[in-house]
């Protein structure tokens, strides 16, 4: 199981590098990553076991934020309320944003990230939608259209497989600058 001492953090070089598509079938290897880049998440979800190993509560992780420089990522956005439907679930494998939206979405609280340590305020400009298209474990093609919270998160964690991070896209002079019909999503 990965714990934070297994996240790479920013500064090592593997966060800027592109990383290289996964091959199918998958190898044992990359079927135990994706296992523990999912299992970290649903376990940083729980409080109890979140604490338990001084997690941090994540919605997503990307493959070479665990040193490993394959495009690859868990998403996990929790359900909206108590016991209802996560929105968005699976590990992306090699992930292509096929569509996206003109109109900006950004979070009003700004972005973080699990390997960026230290708080980089303003807002994230992304796109609102986007059409995904990935590869699950079993080398299914999915093709899904996601919108708001669950399309802030992908395209994040995309991101992270071509070596950009979240203040990349923050305006430097105006970090809370935003165009009039940017979608601000709580
Ligand atoms: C960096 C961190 C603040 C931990 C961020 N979590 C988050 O924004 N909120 C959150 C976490 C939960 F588990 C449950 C919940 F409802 C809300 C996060 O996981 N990431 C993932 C990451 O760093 N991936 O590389 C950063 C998010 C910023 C926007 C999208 C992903
Ligand atoms: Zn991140």
């Amino acid at each position: 199981m990965f714990l934070m001492k297994d996240i790479v953090r920013d500064g090592d070089p593997v966060l800027r590098q592109e990383a290289a598509d996964v091959t199918f079938p998958l190898s044992e290897e990359d079927q135990q990553l994706a296992k523990d880049l999912m299992e970290y998440l649903v376990v940083s979800q729980d409080p109890e076991q979140c604490k338990k190993y001084g997690l941090r509560a994540g919605v997503g992780l990307a493959a070479p934020q665990v040193g490993v420089s394959k495009k690859m990522a868990s998403v996990l956005v929790p359900p909206v309320e108590e016991d209802g439907k996560s929105p968005f679930t699976d590990v992306i494998i090699n992930p292509v944003i096929i569509s996206e939206s003109v109109q900006a979405g950004a979070l009003t609280e700004g972005e973080g990230c699990l390997s960026v340590d230290k708080d980089v305020p303003g807002f994230v400009p992304r796109h609102d939608r986007i059409t995904l298209r990935y590869y699950d474990v079993n080398g299914e093609k999915h093709q899904v259209r996601l919108k708001n919270y669950p399309a802030i998160v992908c395209q994040h964690e995309i991101d992270h497989l071509h070596g950009t991070l979240f203040y990349d896209h923050i305006n430097k002079d105006q970090p809370f600058s935003r165009d009039d019909d940017m979608i601000m999503i709580e």
